[in-house]
């Protein structure tokens, strides 16, 4: 047995080497004439390629490694061994220090290993010990751990890293070891280059398994991925193999680990979740049962896979897209840990790409505003991903192209990939998504909600899973977890107390942002009773504006608008003190968004739409001459909030209207009409957002313009205050609804109204505008389904469907759809100070006038009335209200019923996927109103008795193929 071997088993008590490399390495340490490359998996031994030669050397060797929590694992690994050990720090208590220093400084150190961060080593307080090192020739080797920290192009660069450039000039004739897991080669030489590498030895362990078949799926083309998978697990787990194997499915989000671990165990394999989301004994026991072999399939986040380190995992499987192709190199490889057959499948979607693609370039734009300046480095998440997507796309072998994403040569595949093994098969999926990707159009691929939360951490780490941390995935341990409870507890218990003391609004305990969450500052607090749901409506809402008035060419960078509507969000937010102020803000900036285009448009229009102005704004006076969208589009009501003093804001307390309107009263006497004095009152403070009055001058048609917009003089004060007085009442009242709305998130699918009624103005309109964000744009917005659409109008093209705000709201439910809480606040606020005429309409819901109502032709024209609301729900849905049934309805209006019908369905759990729930919609919608006029009511009955029959034939709709055979007939 050879000196090295000895002390392998002396001091680590190993009787081999674990790998020809790592022999190798350590050989080429101690021998010290040269720097040493060690480029390793994780778990593959790499500390024992500088430990072993430390100890067999005479002097001390320095190990760098970025992480505290790193060091001092590994220091109390080594002291157990009776390694001697030790660690400078700042969490090191001051008499360890010293010890350890007169350690250092003594004739003969007895210490043979000193752990330290690179901004320790780099510190002043350490530079007369280690230049006393240094001269006394005591530094045997200079270890540098997760050397990748010191590449800008690698996910965990870390600015101190860079100074050990400097510290290995310094150090010379000390051989340097750079040690990482794998690494892409740009990585690679970027170390080499920064660590000073005098042309190292490298000692890296092949990328190639040859026991891993890799292949790639396309998720969209498929009528069952479930089904699919399934077949995939079943087959890769064999069965009649002695040898039990298991297989772990990666998902993003905990929704989806918990779907498809339900969906495989009722088709017949038992799975398993595991995310953050779980209780810490639940996700203890799937571990378990897992690696027990109690439970094959495991169906977890990325943060499982660390320090699992199980032989006989069968299959990977990674249901969405991986962010890194070395990412998806570490993740896959946690199969064939035992060297027998294994497989490694993605389940591809476009619909995965652009959402990472977006959240990746999001988080550089992030980084580099942080920064002020741009560097190309900042790139490299990038190019990460693009990798990850080539090898998704491309033709050509999935091995070959992980070995030179590696650096590693071309491997002999010998098909062990799916293209090598038929390469025809590759290409015809290819072009089966290429011709899909073409019907569906660019645009849908974009949808920007998805369930993934960047990480800009991900890299190959160490044992503890530096840089695999997500950063919702860090449960840390039972203590943190009781930490939680407790608060979760007391913020429970502060809800019942408030409930108790009657305060209006509980306070809710805060939901932290999913994986998908692209909020920035999605974790933010800082505004009470603001939830992260409702951010991400108001986000959404944004960016439907922003696409949807860019026009369809630019739809396929949806992403664009979407990381545009992700900054206004964000600045909104860090403008705003309170929920309803940042609600208000965002609705402010929709309609300014709104106006803008719908006044561009209405310009361009003007004079085709001279004819139906006349008739439908009999009774609006024209601004200059100029006649808005809005006026065109809708009839209205006049004057909502004319009389309150100006403010750009859309909500306000009922208490906050009662004081204005105090103030108001006071203030009228004192200086009627004076718009300079009015301007600067309506700067918001606080929570208080005052009303901005009616306007006359045509700069009102433009966009709002929050604290610069000229009041109207208070032209009749005590004719005012009455109404006012009235309005505040309705307001109270709406907005009691708004925080019940907000407070519950989704509620009330009855609030809403779809439809033809169109009430005239009544009252005199005073003033004339049209800057106000629209009902009409709003309903629409909520009873358009894009895929059904027959656009009628612009207001309609400027609307994002019933279908889409499902979506981006994530429940695909039309509870959720109506009761969007930017949508829902717009209505309500609007209610007390939206200065529309057609607005105006609302405000006098408690008691209705008179209305006239009447059917429109073709337009859809819809307007909004809370009083109506109130039994609109049941009016559409549960029963017919007189003079609705005979209504015509568009294809978007029977949409809208028909999602309203289908959705008790899609929350029972009776659709498989929300896609499904969708198409389904879509099919009956089509199905009710396709070559005939199909009115209100009888659609709302076909409705519902074609879905009663649909399901009282199936149990469950799981694929497309289930309503083949559903016709009008069959109700
Ligand atoms: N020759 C060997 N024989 C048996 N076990 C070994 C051998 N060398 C290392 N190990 C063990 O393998 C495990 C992983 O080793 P080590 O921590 O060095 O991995 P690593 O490659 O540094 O991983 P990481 O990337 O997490 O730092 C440790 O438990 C270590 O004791
Ligand atoms: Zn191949």
């Amino acid at each position: 047995m050879s000196a090295i071997h000895r002390a392998l088993k002396t001091h680590f008590g190993f009787d081999q080497f674990r790998s020809q490399q790592q022999e190798d390495a350590v050989n080429a340490v101690i021998k010290g004439d040269r720097d040493v490359f060690v480029l390793m998996p994780t778990g593959a031994g790499k500390s024992l390629c500088y430990q072993l030669p430390a100890l067999v050397a005479s002097g001390i060797t320095l190990v760098i490694s970025p992480l505290i929590a790193l060091i001092q694992d590994q220091v109390e690994h080594l002291k157990a061994l009776n390694v001697p050990a030790r660690s400078i720090n700042s969490k090191l208590p001051p008499a360890e220090r010293r010890q350890i220093l007169a350690d250092l400084e003594s004739e003969s150190p007895r210490l043979k290993l000193l752990y330290i961060t690179p901004e320790m080593v780099a510190s002043p307080s350490f530079q007369p010990c280690l230049s006393s090192l240094c001269a006394r020739g005591l530094l045997a080797y200079l270890a540098v751990d997760e050397a990748h920290c010191v590449s800008q192009w690698g996910h965990d660069f870390r600015p101190d890293y860079l100074k050990l450039g400097d510290l290995r000039s310094r150090l010379q004739g000390v051989p340097c070891v750079a040690l990482t897991a794998t690494a892409p080669k740009r990585v690679q030489q970027d170390i080499e280059r920064s660590l000073k590498l005098r042309s190292p030895l490298v000692f890296a362990t092949p990328v190639f398994r040859k026991n891993l078949k890799y292949d790639v799926i396309f998720r969209d083309l498929l009528p069952d991925p479930y089904v699919h998978l399934l077949a995939f697990a079943k087959e890769a787990l064999g069965g009649n193999t002695a040898e039990k194997g298991c297989g772990i499915v990666y998902c993003r989000t905990r929704e989806s680990c918990e779907e498809v671990a339900h969906k495989l165990t009722k088709l017949g394999i038992p799975a398993k979740p595991y995310h953050a989301g779980l209780k810490v004994g639940d996700r203890t026991d799937s571990q378990t049962d897992w690696m027990t072999d109690k439970v094959p399939v495991i169906v977890a986040t990325i943060s499982f896979g660390m320090g699992v380190d199980k032989a006989n995992v069968r299959f990977v499987v990674h249901w969405n897209l991986a962010k890194s192709l070395a990412s998806y190199y570490q993740e896959s490889g946690r199969a064939g840990r035992d060297g027998l057959p294994s497989s490694c499948r993605i389940y591809y979607s476009p619909k995965d790409r652009d959402q990472l693609n977006f959240l990746i370039r999001k988080e550089i734009g992030r980084k580099q505003e942080k920064r002020g300046s741009e560097k190309e480095q900042d790139k490299a998440p990038l190019m990460d991903f693009e990798a990850m997507v080539a090898f998704c796309e491309q033709e050509g072998c999935r091995h070959a192209t992980i070995s030179q994403f590696f650096g590693n040569p071309k491997p002999n595949c010998a098909g062990a990939c799916d293209f090598c093994r038929d390469p025809k098969l590759v290409r015809a999926q290819l072009a089966r998504a290429a011709a899909l990707s073409t019907r569906t159009g660019p645009g849908q691929s974009a949808e920007p909600r998805g369930p993934f939360g960047f990480d800009p951490e991900l890299y190959a780490g160490g044992r503890k899973g530096y840089g695999f941390e997500r950063h919702d995935e860090e449960w840390g341990s039972e203590e943190d977890d009781s930490e939680k409870r407790k608060k979760v507890f007391g913020s429970l218990f502060r809800k019942q107390m408030s409930l108790r003391r009657a305060s209006d609004v509980a306070k809710e305990t805060f939901v932290p942002p999913d994986d998908d969450c692209m909020l920035r500052d999605a974790s933010s607090q800082r505004i009470p009773r603001l939830t992260v749901k409702s951010r991400e409506h108001c986000l959404s809402l944004l960016q439907e504006c922003l696409t949807n008035h860019r026009g369809a060419a630019e739809l396929s960078h949806s992403s664009d608008t979407l990381d545009e509507a992700v900054e206004i969000e964000h600045e909104i937010f860090r403008a705003s003190k309170s929920a309803n102020l940042y609600k208000a803000s965002v609705l402010k900036r929709v309609s300014e968004m709104k106006k803008s285009a719908a006044a561009s448009v209405a310009e361009e229009k003007r004079s085709e739409s001279n004819e139906e102005t006349a008739t439908c704004s009999s009774s609006s006076q024209p601004l200059d001459g100029f006649t808005s969208a809005s006026q065109v589009y809708s009839l209205k009501r006049k004057r909502v909030g004319a009389g309150f003093r100006g403010s750009s804001s859309l909500f306000q307390t009922a208490g906050d209207l009662l004081k204005n309107s105090q103030k108001e009263t006071l203030a009228a006497d004192k200086r009627p009409g004076d718009p300079i004095c009015e301007e600067e009152e309506q700067v918001e403070t606080g929570e208080t957002l005052q009303m901005k009055s009616s306007k006359t001058t045509p700069a009102d048609s433009s966009p709002i313009k929050a604290k610069t917009s000229t009041a109207t003089p208070l032209s009749s004060p005590s004719k005012k205050l009455t109404k006012k007085q009235q309005k505040l009442a309705e307001a109270a009242k709406d907005m009691r609804r708004i925080s019940q709305y907000f407070g519950k998130k989704q509620v009330d699918t009855a609030q809403m109204k779809t439809g033809s009624v169109i009430s005239e103005p009544e009252e005199e309109a005073s003033q004339n505008h049209s800057s106000s964000p629209n009902h009409t744009d709003l309903i629409t917005k909520i009873s358009t389904s894009t895929d059904v659409e027959t656009s009628t109008g612009v207001l309609q093209q400027q609307s994002p469907s019933a279908e889409e705000m499902a979506n981006r709201d994530g429940t695909s439910t039309n509870t959720e759809i109506t009761a969007d809480p930017a949508v829902q606040g717009e209505h309500h606020q609007s209610d007390a100070q939206r200065k529309s005429p057609k607005q105006s309409h609302e405000n006098r819901s408690p008691s209705p006038p008179a209305k006239r109502s009447r059917v429109m032709k073709d337009t859809k024209r819809v307007t909004f009335d809370p009083v109506v609301q109130e039994t609109q729900f049941d009016t559409v849905v549960n029963g017919d209200a007189a003079g609705t049934s005979r209504t015509p309805v568009t294809l978007k209006e029977a949409a809208d019923i028909v999602v309203r019908c289908l959705d008790p369905f899609y929350k029972k759990g009776k659709f498989a996927t929300k896609d499904l729930f969708k198409s389904f919609a879509r099919f009956l919608s089509h199905l009710l109103t396709e070559g005939k006029t199909a009115y209100r009511g009888q659609v709302k009955m076909e409705a519902k008795s074609l879905i009663k029959s649909f399901f009282s034939r199936i149990q469950r709709c799981e694929s497309e193929t289930d309503w083949r055979h559903l016709k009008v007939e069959d109700r």
